[in-house]
């Protein structure tokens, strides 16, 4: 094995990660992907800014756009309370093969609903499918020219309410222009931009935290 990013990825937490402890997986990632092999995770700089935006929301229910390897998940998973909800979409089936792997080596497989399939096809679904009413935090993090779309399809959907807050992350590099102009310019919505590197390197990036007003 290890003929993929991802599978590595997974091979290392395996093999440095203590079973069951969240934490323990999350700094693997990082030191694995700062020391070895990048790889497109929220990082260690960016994931500290997710963690201040969670901890400060106290979510029941939270989506994420993009699992990637999972790392982002674990992140949030690991700092909700019990009865909390994690959707998380990822429509490559070998991510998100890879980041189920990864939910059970940290022990919080049973915090995290994975979903398998494109983002604008399951979010119209999820009320009915999920049971799901609003949800009080989006975290942004899929291909960058869904971001837009895609947060307008939460809108019409009727998934967010007062108070719900959507997190973007990349919004400088890769970028999501289109998102930024619409979220920054559109009255139901108030943002702030933390800005960050980009995982694992000195280049610029950042999240966009912005507070849907109804
Ligand atoms: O494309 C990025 N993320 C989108 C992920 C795309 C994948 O997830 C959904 C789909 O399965 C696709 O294969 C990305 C790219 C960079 N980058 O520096 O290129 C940095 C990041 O943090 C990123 O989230
Ligand atoms: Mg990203």
């Amino acid at each position: 094995t290890g003929t993929t990013r991802p599978l590595r990825i997974l091979q290392h937490v395996q093999r440095s990660a203590k079973q069951g402890d969240a934490l323990s997986v999350i700094t693997a990632i990082d030191s694995y992907c700062s020391k070895v092999e990048w790889a497109m995770n929220v990082g260690d700089k960016k994931g500290e800014i997710l963690d201040t935006v969670v901890l400060e929301t106290r979510p029941r229910y939270v989506l994420e756009l993009g699992t990637y390897c999972g790392y982002s998940t674990l992140r949030i998973a690991r700092l909700l309370p019990p009865g909390a909800r994690l959707i998380t979409i990822e429509m490559n089936p070998h991510y998100a093969q890879v980041a189920k792997e990864i939910f059970q080596y940290a022990g919080l497989d049973a915090q995290v609903e994975l979903l398998v399939g494109s983002s604008t096809v399951l979010i119209p679904q999820l009320k009915k499918k999920l049971d799901i009413e609003k949800f009080d935090l989006v975290f942004i993090d899929h291909w960058k020219v869904s971001y837009l779309p895609d947060t307008k399809l939460l809108e019409e959907c009727g998934l967010l309410k007062a108070g719900s807050v959507l997190l973007a992350d990349n919004v400088i590099c890769p970028g999501a222009p289109d998102y930024l102009k619409y979220i920054r310019n559109c009255p139901r919505y108030r943002s702030q931009y933390f800005p960050a590197q980009l995982e694992y390197l000195q280049v610029e990036d950042g999240v966009e935290k912005s507070v849907f007003l109804g």
